[in-house]
């Protein structure tokens, strides 16, 4: 089978916790993969294994090329075609550099004269106004931060990506300008993508096919529409009861999430969201009023689960009552 990542008996340790045993699994070229999991599960040891940051036993091949048989500088070559992006940009960016010199450092040891518009296409791709390049990562706010850390992955042009909870760290609004940005991206460049979340209802909105860990294993793989309909692991079935949304496949409409990430009024009392589902008519209690004693997050908690995304309906000065 044509792959763009293979991962073969991935084994972990560290000291004596066993991290990882056995993992494999193949990401085919132009597909996301999400791997999910409980936390401490193994899921970022396993990208930190992918991108060399974790020592590991078994065999990761990257297009046609084993990392297991060829030289140490071939592999780092390789390894150059796969890109992290990591939960927490405050950490991941250098607090030191401008935002240019953060994903300029992305474009690795060949650069040139023309670097400064190549950072500039980088930070229009993500979407980002060029001149926050003379900024500080710290004068950002923190979804522009992680479009900064996704710009400085593509700058080595990677055929896979490897997103390790990017949206973790964000505001539940900006979570979806996020993950919107990452699928516009995925699919106009043809990117490969191993998408780690812990969050089911997201992984079902950006993946293809899924691999589900538990206790540094994949107890189950397979598209995505299979797993979440037909989930045969025991362990599969209780993190999808754990989630009510996916279990009742409630989930989420892209006009939604783009509704979201549109200009969202400032929220508090008085302002309304409307949560939409792809799936059968909204009911009654799909929406979520705000005011003083229901204050957005709550009413968002109430309603819906926390890490669904929601499309503003208006804001009044009262709340309106949707039929
Ligand atoms: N640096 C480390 N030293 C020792 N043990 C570690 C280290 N990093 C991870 N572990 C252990 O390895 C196992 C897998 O952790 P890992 O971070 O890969 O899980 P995860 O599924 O990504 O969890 P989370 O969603 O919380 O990030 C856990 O038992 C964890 O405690």
């Amino acid at each position: 089978m044509n792959t763009a990542l293979s991962v073969r008996d991935l084994g972990v340790r560290y000291g004596s916790v066993v991290a990882l045993h056995d993992v494999s699994f193949d990401l085919a070229p132009g597909r996301v993969l999400g791997l999910v999991g409980e936390s401490g599960s193994g899921k970022s040891t396993t990208a930190r294994a992918v991108v060399g940051l974790a020592p590991h036993t078994g065999r990761i091949t990257i297009g046609d090329t084993d990392l297991s048989v060829v030289s140490a500088r071939a592999a780092r070559q390789a390894r150059r075609r796969v890109q992290l992006v990591f939960q927490d940009p405050r950490s991941s960016l250098d607090p030191r550099f401008t935002v240019a010199e953060c994903v300029a450092e992305g474009l690795g040891a060949g650069r040139g004269r023309d670097t400064s518009r190549r950072v500039e296409e980088l930070l229009e791709l993500v979407s980002l106004d060029p001149d926050l390049g003379r900024s500080r990562p710290g004068q950002l706010s923190g979804g522009q931060r992680q479009r900064v850390a996704i710009a400085r992955a593509l700058a080595a042009e990677p055929e896979v990506l490897v997103a390790d909870e990017v949206t973790a760290s964000l505001d539940v609004s900006v979570q979806a300008v996020v993950l919107n940005l990452l699928r516009r991206l995925q699919s106009e460049l043809g990117l490969s993508m191993l998408f780690i979340s812990h969050n089911l209802a997201v992984v079902r909105y950006m993946c293809d096919d899924v691999a589900v860990m538990f206790d540094g294993h994949i107890v189950e793989e397979g598209t995505v529409e299979d797993v979440i309909s037909r989930p045969q692991h025991p362990y599969t079935r209780s993190l999808l009861a754990a989630v009510p949304e996916v279990g009742q496949h409630r989930l989420l409409s892209d006009s939604a999430i783009e509704a979201s990430s549109a200009s969202a009024p400032a929220p508090g009392p008085g302002c309304e969201y409307r949560l939409r589902c792809p799936v059968g008519p909204l009911r009654r209690d799909d929406r979520a009023v705000c005011n003083t004693e229901n204050p957005l997050p709550e009413a968002i908690n109430r309603v819906h689960h926390a890490s669904c995304h929601f499309a503003p309906a208006r804001s009044t000065e009262s709340p309106v009552v949707v039929g």
